[in-house]
């Protein structure tokens, strides 16, 4: 089997080129954002040299004060106020919606490639660390992919643009402006690193409070947790990790403050040092070089350089935490689905689809379990699998009954994952219709098989729609007919809110039977040419069971069933029964043959069906063939 290992790990730098590389499409929309940014920017550099001009050639011009010149001066501040006021306006929109496009992109990607990995995947991964990526990762790097490009571009403008200026002003006050710049680019670097490792502990742990939230909360989380009398186990579990989470975002967030603080008081301090050099520049050289004016406008300049050199500064910060969960979102997009459609994979045509199944000579064994949050696999491991199935042959042909029966922990399950290519075999093959399932496109492949698995999937929405579910189109006659089919249809109009009935979470408004009979309906409803479906009778009451009984017995009619036989009634009817044991086939041929063979399953008949007295074994006791039911003991209930 492929292995969900990642292509190559990448380095910062290619990191950084795949942050960028998410806003290509969209080099128009970026390139007037640049240019919005620039007339904003150089706008902004010609207020000073307007205030230079006000003081040294309108207020206190050598000749008196010129008032013409003066308004004129005042009327340009006001424009330029505006206009940059409107430009910036338009620019916000721009890139708000560049980033949250970018960001839409981005989710629709990472769920779209999740849906596609293979149910492995999902197996070993929990759904709150899977979630958690979606959720957290991706919010975390909303802010800074909608307002980063834009704020890195705009204040690298405005302070180039005002260092320019600057140096155009006085470079000998320059000097002293930007002495300490290179030191803080250093220091932001280091607390950068900090930054980003810290930021990743924040997110595995955000995943991991994800994953209690999920496990813990969901209907079966809450009810295990109660009749265990686990809540405490529970809400502990939570509180240590809320609070190992409080402590991270306050390291995230307090990495760097002082550093911050540093910068903040250097530029405090810079105007007074710079009068303090204006002095001594200005004294010698006899107070020429220095006016009045170009000392305001070199403040005004350097404390309209504080904002943006700070924000540079948190910026390129946010930018390094935010390289930390990019990594942890492009290592799930670089997840390879172990099971994907075959260059030029076969569509089966499913009008003239016979319904063959075939197992030749399969070896299976299931992947080893991943780490939650490492999506690295281990070592090579050169240690002989434990096989689920081996060695395993058979055939079913077209409108057969075939029943599978063995011992818990045969391979039952696994048999019937390898049909729909829920995993693929590591030798041999199963085919459909004579075509390896390898070599058929996956929705041909489900189009032609229909499964009714042990534990029925509902969502929370209203019954006609998890019926639709399996056909889209279905009309509501065709509703109906299969919900009567399946023997739900009663139950289903006794409900006061009819077919629109929301079912609740994953069915939870639904007793165990009326699930699987709703899960029979919507296989009905999709018509499948081969059927498998897992018959456990365990988990219902005897008179579900009866009313289950019925329903599949009318969705086997006319199609290919390969059945995990639970029922007396099923191995009967079968046209083949193959008996496994240890993955392996042990037996096959009719009732009556293995019957007589005195074998595994004659063991087994035995003991599950009582040598044929017993139709099926239920929650709350046994239904025998000849309808009568005996019901156990009830559990003693748990504390
Ligand atoms: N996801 C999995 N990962 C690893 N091993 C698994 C996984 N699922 C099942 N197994 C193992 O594979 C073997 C076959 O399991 P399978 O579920 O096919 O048995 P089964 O015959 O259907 O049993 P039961 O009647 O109890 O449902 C068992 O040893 C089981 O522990």
């Amino acid at each position: 089997m492929v292995t969900t290992a990642p292509r190559e790990s990448a380095g910062e730098q290619g990191l950084v080129r795949r942050v960028v590389a998410l806003f290509a499409p969209y080099r128009a929309r970026l390139l007037l954002i640049a240019l919005a940014i620039l007339v904003t920017a150089g706008l902004g550099i010609v207020n000073p040299f307007l205030t230079q001009a006000v003081f040294d050639d309108a207020l206190f011009a050598p000749g008196g004060a010129n008032l013409g010149l003066l308004g004129l001066l005042v009327a340009g501040m006001v424009v330029i106020a505006l206009v940059s006021g409107l430009i910036g306006v338009g620019q916000t929109y721009l890139t708000t919606l560049l980033g949250n496009r970018v960001m839409q992109e981005l989710r629709d990607r990472l769920f779209a490639h999740l849906q596609r990995m293979h149910l492995g995947f999902f197996t070993s991964t929990k759904t709150g660390v899977i979630q958690s990526r979606l959720d957290n990762d991706v919010a975390g790097v909303q802010s800074v992919v909608t307002e980063t490009a834009s704020s890195i571009l705009s204040n690298v403008v405005t302070v180039v643009a005002s260092v320019i200026a600057m140096l155009v002003l006085s470079w000998q006050l320059s000097l002293v402006a930007f002495v300490l710049m290179p030191v803080f680019v250093l220091l932001q670097i280091r607390v950068g690193r900090v930054r980003r490792r810290v930021a990743a502990s924040t997110q595995v742990s955000l995943s991991d409070m994800s994953a209690i939230t999920q496990e813990s909360l969901s209907v079966s989380g809450v009810l295990l947790a109660k009749v265990f009398g686990r809540q405490e186990h529970e809400i502990d579990r939570y509180r240590t990790e809320n609070a190992r989470q409080t402590d991270l975002q306050v390291r995230q967030t307090m990495t760097g403050q002082s550093f911050f603080a540093v910068v903040q008081a250097f530029f405090a301090i810079t105007p007074a040092a710079v009068y303090l050099v204006a002095g001594y520049v200005g004294t010698g050289t006899g107070g020429a070089v220095l006016s009045a004016g170009t000392l305001v406008a070199f403040t005004t300049l350097q404390s309209r350089l504080l904002f943006p050199a700070v924000n540079l500064l948190r910026v390129s910060l946010d930018v390094q935490t935010s390289l930390a969960l990019f990594g942890r979102i492009f290592a799930y997009l670089d997840l390879v689905p172990a099971i994907t459609d075959p260059p030029g994979a076969r569509v089966l045509d499913t009008a003239h689809a016979r319904g063959s199944v075939e197992f030749d000579d399969v070896w299976f064994h299931y992947p080893p379990a991943e780490e939650d949050e490492s999506v690295t696999p281990g070592p090579e491991d050169d240690r002989e699998p434990t096989w689920a199935l081996r060695e395993l042959s058979l055939r079913i042909e077209p409108g057969q009954l075939a029943a599978v029966v063995g011992p818990s922990g045969a391979g039952k399950t696994s048999l019937s994952y390898l049909v729909p290519r829920l995993y693929d075999v590591d030798r041999g093959a199963v085919r459909l219709d004579g075509y390896d399932v390898r070599d058929l496109a996956l929705t041909s492949i489900a189009q032609v098989l229909g499964m009714v698995t042990q534990d029925t999937y509902l969502f929370h929405a209203t019954i006609a729609e998890n019926l639709r579910y399996a056909a889209p189109d279905a009309t509501d006659d065709e509703l109906v007919a299969a919900a009567r089919a399946a023997n739900i249809h009663d139950r289903i109009v006794g409900f006061e809110q009819g077919y629109d009935t929301v079912v609740g979470e994953r069915g939870y408004r639904l007793s165990g039977g009326e699930k699987q009979r709703l899960a029979i309906a919507r296989v009905i409803l999709a018509d499948p040419k081969v059927l498998i479906l897992d018959e456990a009778t365990s988990a219902l009451d005897t008179v579900s069971e009866r009313l289950v009984q019925h329903a599949l017995e009318s969705v086997m009619d006319g199609r290919t069933t390969i059945a995990i036989a639970h029922r007396l009634s099923t191995v009967l009817a079968a046209d083949v029964i193959f008996a496994l044991d240890g993955g392996r086939l042990v037996e096959s041929g009719t009732h009556a043959e293995l019957l007589a063979r005195g074998g595994l399953y004659a063991k087994l008949y035995a003991e599950q069906f009582g040598a044929g007295a017993i139709e099926a074994r239920c929650a709350d006791g046994v239904r025998f063939r000849d309808g009568e039911v005996i019901h156990q003991e009830p559990q003693p209930e748990v504390a």
